[in-house]
């Protein structure tokens, strides 16, 4: 029994798609290039004050979305509204929008502070409030003291700062990022992504639309999490929501590492969950989707809650141990299963720790696992 799966819509939990008009939202937006579909039928809610984060592949259509909220590139179906206006036929400086990307793109030859105020002057903001704008968007993003410098005297993040300040200065009601910290190194983006929450925090009526590859800035930034694969929305949720209940193998391994377990299913899914068979074990766990009895299925379980065996009544997983690597925090054993698959287990304070060859007895809670659909493909497991 296979059915094509209904369109993922991106709406918030008890909105209707289309309803939130006051912040962002793409309806049914289709985009085509040279004949060739890279955003299709793409539904897209924001609210006022929420960060959604755009996760996906390279190439799976995350910036052509972006640039459409931003009228940078226009549907060929569909409508894009901001603000509680229909946006879609009007130039990208009357959609109320701030855009930062990857490239800083600030003007070299412009000192900081001439860099704010030139989108000022664009959205013909009255020149006597332009420096009181300039310092607040300044003081905003932790740039007050450097007015004057030239963007060639700023470090990486500080010209990322700058940017952001220039796009917050006219006031958009929707910021588009396209993955602003790319460009920058591991520690600087750990502290630019604390300084965006703050940012979040400050500006409550600001929809956010995040576009990165990076999913531990999306599950720390976001709202929700909107996963896209093959120019198509796939999955839209709560960053809780898609770690803990994702509705198949791409999103389960694209939001965190996931191990996939080979599984039958006993009996017909429901809401209440699914019966599976798992090795030796009968397990009641999670369904999100329905699945037939006698499906061969995947259980996703997430490495951080699989654990050594300790004779609790959890189900057991016999294995091999294959690999284990010591990650400061945890140890990562890597194992083959005695009856098939491999299983991925990151397990703290081991004071000996076993050795590749060793056999080894694993458990985890079933209300941390949930059965999904197999991957067309047979594949899926992540890995880092
Ligand atoms: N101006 C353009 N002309 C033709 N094709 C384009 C153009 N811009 C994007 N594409 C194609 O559209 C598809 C989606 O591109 P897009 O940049 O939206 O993906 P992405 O998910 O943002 O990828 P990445 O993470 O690599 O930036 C790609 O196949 C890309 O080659």
């Amino acid at each position: 029994m296979t059915s094509a799966p209904a369109p993922v819509r991106g709406t918030p939990q008890g909105a209707e798609a289309g309803a939130v008009r006051s912040g962002l939202s793409f309806e049914d937006v289709t985009v085509a290039y040279h004949g060739t579909t890279v955003l299709d039928g793409f539904t897209l809610d924001v609210a006022p004050g929420e960060v959604v984060a755009l996760l996906g592949p390279s190439g799976s259509g995350k910036t052509t979305a972006l640039r459409t909220a931003a009228g940078f590139t226009s549907p060929v179906r569909g409508r894009v509204h901001i603000g509680g206006r229909d946006v879609t036929d009007l130039p990208p400086y009357r959609r109320g929008i701030g855009m930062v990307v990857q490239q800083y793109a600030l003007f070299p030859h412009l000192r900081v502070e001439q860099n704010v105020a030139f989108g000022l002057k664009a959205h013909k903001v009255p020149r006597a409030d332009i420096p009181g704008r300039v310092a607040r968007a300044l003081e905003m993003t932790g740039m007050a003291g450097y007015a004057r410098r030239y963007p060639r005297e700023l470090s990486g993040g500080q010209q990322q700062r700058v940017a952001i300040a220039r796009a917050l200065a006219i006031r958009p009601d929707v910021l588009l990022l396209d993955e602003p910290l790319s460009a920058l190194d591991v520690q600087l983006r750990t502290g630019m992504l604390a300084e965006l929450a703050r940012l979040h925090r400050d500006l409550p009526d600001v929809s956010m639309l995040y576009v990165t590859h990076d999913q531990v800035e999306a599950l720390t930034l976001a709202d929700r999490i909107a996963v896209m694969k093959d120019a198509r929305l796939v999955d839209c949720g709560t960053p809780q929501q898609l770690y803990r209940r994702p509705r198949d193998t791409f999103t389960a391994s694209f939001v965190g590492q996931a191990n996939l377990l080979p599984v039958t299913t006993l009996a017909e899914t429901g809401p209440d969950g699914a019966r599976v068979a798992l090795a030796d074990n009968e397990v009641r766990v999670a369904a999100v989707q329905p699945l037939p009895a006698g499906t061969d299925a995947v259980l996703c379980v997430r490495p951080h809650l699989v654990r050594l065996a300790d004779g609790g009544d959890g189900p057991t997983l016999r294995a091999t141990v294959t690999d284990v690597q010591w990650r400061g925090s945890v140890h990562r054993l890597h194992a083959d299963l005695v009856t098939g698959g491999t299983v991925t287990a990151d397990i703290g304070e081991l004071r000996t720790p076993p050795v590749p060859g060793d056999q080894v007895v694993l458990t985890f809670d079933p209300e941390d696992a949930v059965v999904l659909p197999a991957a067309p493909d047979g594949g899926g497991k992540s890995d880092d």
